[in-house]
C-alpha cells in the first residue's frame, strides 16, 4: 500500500460525527496546513539538478550578505581562511609531487631523502598553515553563529511586533509570518552550509589546478573518477526529498497524533471519552504506511548509491589503468602518477562535502527566502508613521462616526455603520448576542483594528492624527481572549504599565481592586510565583483566577479609558461583585467601556449600546431600554427569569433584576 491510499481518504472526515462513531478502523484525520519546513524540502524535490545548481550562486550570495551585515570582520576571516585553505591544498599537492619526484629519482636512498627534504619541509609548512586556517575558520564561524542569529531574529521580531493586528487575519500573511519566523533559524544554517560549500569547492579547485600543473590529461582522469559518485549522491538526495514530500500529509497527521496523545491539553478529554484505542488505531494506520514507504525508500536509495559507487569504482579503475598506460608509455613520471592517486582521494573527500552542502544550501535557501520575502511584504502591514502627530490630551469625548469593519473572507461586516458617543467619566456598556460585533467595535476604539469605513475621534480628532503611543498610554484594555504570560504573578500585573516603574505597592493595589490580592498571596511564592507550569516551580491558575490577574493588569494604570471585554465570565459571584464595585469607583472620574453578557452588571451604566448583526440597534439607559421593550428588554428579561423562583422567561417582566448589583449599586 502506498502513502496516497491513506492520504486520499476523505479529507474532512473529522467533520462527520457519524464517521467517528463508526470508529477506529478508518482514517478520520483531516488535512492539515503544510509545515514551514516543507517549503524547502518541496522546492528541492521539484527542482531538477540544473535548476538547483543555477540557483546556488544567488543563495550563497544572500548568505554572504546576511553574514557580512551581522559581522563583517568574522565573515572576512572565514572567506580568507577558506580560500587560503584551498590555495594551501594546491600547494600541498605540488609539494607532495616534488617529494615523490625526489624519492623516485635515481641514486642512493640517503641522497634522495636529503634532496626531498626542502619539499618535505614545504609540505609540512603548507599543512601547518592549512590547519591554522581551519582553526581560524572554526573560531570565526563560532563567533559568527550567535551574531547572525541575533541580528536575523531581532529584525524579524521588530517586524512581527509592529505589524497591525489585521495582518493576522489574512490567512496567507499569518502563514508567511510563521514560516518567516522558522526561516530565521535557517539563515545561520545557510551561512554555515554556504561556507562549507565554499571550502569544498576550494578544495576541489585546488586539486584540479595542481593536477593540471602536473599533467593536463590527469584532470580528465580526475573528473572521470569523481563525477559518477557525485551524480549518484545528488540523485539519491533528490529521491529522499521526493519521498519526503510525498509523505508530508501523513507526517502532519503523525505529528498531530503525537500532540493529541502526549500533551496536557488533550489529556483530560482523551481519558474521559475513552479515546485511547481510537487514537492508537489512527497512529497504527499512519505508521504502517510510513514504515512501508521508509523501507521502499531505503531500498531505492541504497540501489542508487550502490550503482554510483560501482560506476565510480569502475571509473577509478579506468583512471588507474590510464595512469599505468601513461607510465608505461613514459608520458608521465612515476611521481606524477602517485600524486594523481593522492589527488583523486582528496578530490573525492571534497566532493562528498560539496554534494551534501548543495542540498543543504538549496533547501535552507528556500526558508531564508521565506524570511526575506516576509520582511519585504510586511511593509504593507506596518502602521503609518511620520508626519506631525499631536500629543494626546486627557479624554473629553470619543465619537464613533459611521464605522464599519469587514473581516477578510466574510460576506457581512462585523461592525456595520455604527455611530455613537462616549463622554469622559461615563461608564458605558456594549451588549448584544454572540457575534454581534461588540469586541470588534471595542478593538477599533482601542486602536487594535482600523475601520474599513468611518472614523473614530478622540476629543474631536481622528485617532490616526494623534501620536499612537501617547494615545495607547491613555487606554487600558482587558481583552476577552487574554494571554497567560509566562511570568510571575507580579510581572503579569506589571505588564499593564511597562513604561512606569513596577512598584510593589501599585501592583498590590491593582490586584486588590481586581480581588486578586488574597488569591496571589495564597500561591506558593506569593507575588513571585511563576505562572507557567512549563518552568520548574511554575504554577497554573484556574480560569477565574487568571481573569482576576488580567483585570488587575487593566487597573494598574489608571487609564483615561478602560475597556473591559467580558472581564467576569469566569468569576465567582463574590469576585464579580467586587470587580464591578471597582469599575463603579471609576464612574464620574474616568471612562469605562464594558462588554458583558451579564446584564445585571450594566443596569446602571450611563449608557447601554445594543448591537445586533454588527449594527447599533438600541441606545439608552437601563430604564429607557427596558421601557422601550426592545431587544435589550427581551434579553434582560430572559436572564432575570433565571433568578426568578417562579420560573421561566417572561419578557413582560423586565424589571425583575438578578440578585447581584450593577454598576452604580446603592
Ligand atoms: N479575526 C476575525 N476574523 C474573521 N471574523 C471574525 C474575527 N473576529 C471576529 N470575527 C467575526 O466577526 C463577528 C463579530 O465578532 P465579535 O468578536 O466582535 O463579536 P462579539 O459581539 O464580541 O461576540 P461574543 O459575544 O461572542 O464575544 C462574528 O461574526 C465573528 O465570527
Amino acid at each position: 500500500m502506498t502513502g496516497s491510499a491513506v492520504e486520499s481518504a476523505r479529507p474532512a472526515g473529522g467533520d462527520d460525527p457519524g464517521r467517528l462513531g463508526r470508529a477506529s478502523g478508518e482514517s478520520v484525520l483531516p488535512e492539515l496546513r503544510a509545515m514551514w519546513w516543507e517549503t524547502g524540502v518541496r522546492a528541492r524535490a521539484e527542482a531538477g539538478l540544473f535548476a538547483v545548481l543555477a540557483e546556488l550562486p544567488r543563495l550563497v550570495a544572500e548568505a554572504v550578505r546576511v553574514s557580512w551585515r551581522a559581522d563583517c570582520f568574522r565573515t572576512s576571516v572565514v572567506a580568507v581562511a577558506t580560500v587560503g585553505g584551498g590555495v594551501m591544498s594546491a600547494f600541498g599537492l605540488l609539494a607532495t609531487q616534488r617529494v615523490l619526484v625526489e624519492l623516485f629519482a635515481g641514486g642512493p636512498t640517503a641522497d634522495r631523502v636529503v634532496a626531498a627534504l626542502p619539499a618535505l619541509l614545504a609540505l609540512a609548512a603548507v599543512t601547518a598553515v592549512r590547519a591554522g586556517m581551519g582553526i581560524a575558520t572554526g573560531y570565526a564561524q563560532n563567533g559568527l553563529t550567535p551574531r547572525v542569529s541575533r541580528a536575523v531574529e531581532r529584525r524579524l521580531f521588530e517586524v512581527t511586533t509592529a505589524v497591525r493586528l489585521d495582518a493576522f487575519d489574512a490567512d496567507a500573511f499569518a502563514d508567511e509570518m510563521e514560516r518567516a519566523s522558522r526561516g530565521s533559524d535557517s539563515v545561520i544554517s545557510l551561512v554555515r552550509a554556504s561556507m562549507n560549500l565554499f571550502a569544498g569547492l576550494a578544495g576541489l579547485l585546488a586539486v584540479a589546478v595542481a593536477v593540471l600543473v602536473i599533467h593536463p590529461l590527469l584532470l580528465l582522469a580526475l573528473l572521470m573518477a569523481t563525477l559518477p559518485k557525485a551524480w549518484a549522491t545528488l540523485r539519491a538526495g533528490h529521491l529522499r526529498y521526493q519521498t519526503y514530500t510525498a509523505g508530508s500529509v501523513r507526517r502532519r497527521r503523525q505529528w498531530l497524533l503525537h500532540r493529541l496523545m502526549a500533551e496536557r491539553d488533550s489529556a483530560p478529554e482523551l481519558r474521559s471519552y475513552g479515546l485511547r484505542r481510537f487514537l492508537l488505531d489512527q497512529y497504527d494506520r499512519v505508521m504502517r504506511v510510513e514504515t512501508d514507504i521508509q523501507l521502499d525508500l531505503a531500498r531505492r536509495v541504497t540501489t542508487m548509491t550502490s550503482v554510483g559507487a560501482v560506476v565510480g569504482g569502475l571509473a577509478t579503475g579506468v583512471v588507474y589503468a590510464l595512469l599505468g598506460f601513461l607510465l608505461v608509455e613514459g608520458q608521465i613520471p612515476l611521481a606524477a602518477a602517485a600524486t594523481c592517486v593522492v589527488a583523486v582521494q582528496s578530490a573525492q573527500r571534497s566532493l562528498s562535502t560539496v554534494t551534501y552542502q548543495v542540498d543543504e544550501v538549496y533547501s535552507d535557501g528556500q526558508h531564508v527566502g521565506d524570511y526575506t520575502g516576509f520582511l519585504a511584504r510586511a511593509a504593507d502591514h506596518l502602521p503609518e508613521t511620520g508626519g506631525d502627530r499631536a500629543t494626546p490630551e486627557p479624554l473629553r469625548e470619543i465619537a464613533v462616526r459611521g464605522v464599519t469593519l469587514r473581516y477578510p473572507d466574510r460576506d457581512t461586516p462585523a461592525v456595520d455603520d455604527v455611530t455613537l458617543t462616549v463622554r469622559a467619566g461615563q461608564a458605558v456598556a456594549f451588549v448584544g448576542e454572540n457575534g454581534s460585533g461588540k469586541s470588534t467595535l471595542a478593538a477599533m476604539i482601542a486602536m487594535l483594528r482600523s475601520p474599513s469605513a468611518g472614523v473614530i475621534e478622540w476629543n474631536g480628532r481622528p485617532l490616526a492624527e494623534w501620536d499612537a503611543d501617547g494615545l495607547r498610554a491613555r487606554i487600558a484594555v482587558v481583552t476577552q481572549e487574554y494571554h497567560k504570560w509566562p511570568f510571575t504573578a507580579a510581572t503579569n500585573i506589571a505588564l499593564g504599565d511597562v513604561d512606569t516603574e513596577a512598584r510593589q505597592d501599585r501592583i498590590e493595589a491593582a490586584a486588590a481592586r481586581a480581588v486578586a490580592d488574597d488569591m496571589i498571596r495564597d500561591l506558593p511564592y506569593g507575588y513571585e510565583t511563576l505562572l507557567d507550569r512549563t518552568f520548574a516551580h511554575g504554577q497554573d491558575l484556574s480560569g477565574g483566577q487568571w481573569q482576576r490577574i488580567t483585570a488587575a493588569r487593566g487597573f494598574l494604570r489608571d487609564a483615561d479609558l478602560l475597556i473591559m471585554d467580558e472581564p467576569s465570565s469566569a468569576l465567582d459571584p463574590r469576585a464579580e461583585d467586587a470587580l464591578f464595585q471597582a469599575i463603579r469607583d471609576r464612574q464620574g472620574r474616568a471612562t469605562t467601556i464594558l462588554i458583558t453578557h451579564r446584564l445585571a452588571n450594566v443596569r446602571h451604566a450611563d449608557r447601554i449600546f445594543v448591537l445586533h448583526h454588527g449594527r447599533l440597534v438600541e441606545a439608552g439607559s437601563h430604564t429607557e431600554l427596558t421601557a422601550a421593550g426592545g431587544r435589550y428588554a427581551e434579553l434582560f428579561a430572559l436572564q432575570a427569569a433565571g433568578y426568578d423562583p417562579e420560573g421561566g422567561p417572561d419578557a413582560s417582566r423586565p424589571a425583575v433584576a438578578p440578585g447581584r448589583h450593577g454598576l452604580t449599586d446603592t
